[in-house]
């Protein structure tokens, strides 16, 4: 499917104190998309927050609150940030131009409205968002085994941490680590090595298949997994399945020494995000556990103590 085509079917919010202006857009629209409106600044940031429009075609003057006022409050919300937003206006001079483009608008469609127009420049604005969203992916993704990337657990950190600090629900992590993996690279050769890592990359996505669960790649052979709202009770669950998977995937690594298997060790701990409490220390609280289970034997498990949480400094 071309970009063009994927930009066919977007929802649109349509925000427009008169009906009548409504029902032109919607007209001109509503072969290609699905349509949803509002008729003030309040409903529309409501129905932007809870429906998630991929377009928003925004009138610059409305009674209580203005197309800018809108344009500015999408801005500051990480939710909404990101919807283009195409300004519909009587105004015409360069000056109102200029403050639709800085509120933040990506373009600017001036009234009577040409229907061809419309359909043309929403299209145009969707292509631009679905390729600028594919690339964003891309960015966020491992690109051997398809699970996320550093960055990409970077990012759902950050965004978890204060989601769950929000919520006041717990986060856990498991960071985990293939056992004798250089061995297994300098038994088998480097192809076999890559083959592994996204065997065990998609074995991880099978333990922890929960919408909000994240599983990233660490490092080389490190990968975590992310579980919003599980305590260490959960993450272990999480982290048993993965010993079985493990078990099932059944890779012969005969250099190991944990196992005639290729093997994990895991790291398993969870805490409350609080105030003095962080993203890092949850980490370094994982690690040390990893260490332990290396320690320990390899090819296992090490769940934090049950004393209350104490990251390290
Ligand atoms: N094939 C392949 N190997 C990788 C990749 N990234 C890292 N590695 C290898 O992973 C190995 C990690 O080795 P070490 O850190 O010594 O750890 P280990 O051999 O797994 O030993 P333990 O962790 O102590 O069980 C190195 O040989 C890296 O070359 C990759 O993308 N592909």
């Amino acid at each position: 499917m071309s970009w063009t085509d994927m930009a066919r079917n977007g929802r649109i919010l349509i925000v427009d104190d008169a009906m009548e202006n409504i029902q032109i857009l919607h007209q001109a629209l509503q072969d290609e998309h699905e349509v949803v409106f509002a008729m003030n600044g309040a409903k529309a940031l409501h129905i932007a927050q809870t429906q998630r429009p991929d377009l928003i075609l925004l009138d610059a003057m409305m009674p209580d609150m203005d197309g800018y006022a809108v344009c500015r409050a999408l801005r500051e919300s990480g939710a909404t940030r990101d919807i283009p937003i195409i300004f519909v206006t009587a105004l015409k001079t360069p000056e109102d131009e200029t403050r639709a483009l800085e509120a933040g608008a990506a373009d600017f469609i001036t009234k009577p409205v040409n229907a061809a127009v419309v359909r043309a420049r929403v299209r145009t604005q969707l292509t631009v968002k679905r390729q600028s969203d594919a690339l964003r992916e891309l960015t966020l993704t491992d690109g051997l085994t398809g699970v996320a990337n550093r960055r990409g657990f970077d990012e759902a950190m950050d965004t978890e941490w204060r989601r769950c600090a929000r919520a006041k629900t717990p986060l856990a992590l498991i960071i985990a680590d293939i056992d004798h993996f250089k061995a297994y690279n300098d038994a088998y050769g480097h192809q076999a090595g890559d083959d592994s890592l996204v065997r065990v990359g998609a074995a991880m996505r099978r333990a922890a298949a929960r919408p909000q669960d994240l599983v990233a790649r660490y490092g080389g052979e490190e990968f975590v997994i992310l579980l919003p709202q599980e305590d260490k009770r959960g993450a272990e669950v999480v982290a048993r399945k993965l010993l079985d998977e493990m078990a099932q995937l059944a890779i012969p690594h005969e250099k190991s020494g944990a196992s005639p298997w290729l093997t994990l060790s895991m790291g398993v701990a969870s805490l409350m995000p609080a105030d003095g409490l962080s993203a890092g220390g949850l980490i370094k609280t994982a690690d040390a556990l990893l260490y332990q289970a290396k320690a320990g034997g390899r090819n296992r498990y090490c769940l934090q103590a049950d004393q209350a949480p104490t990251p390290l400094p």
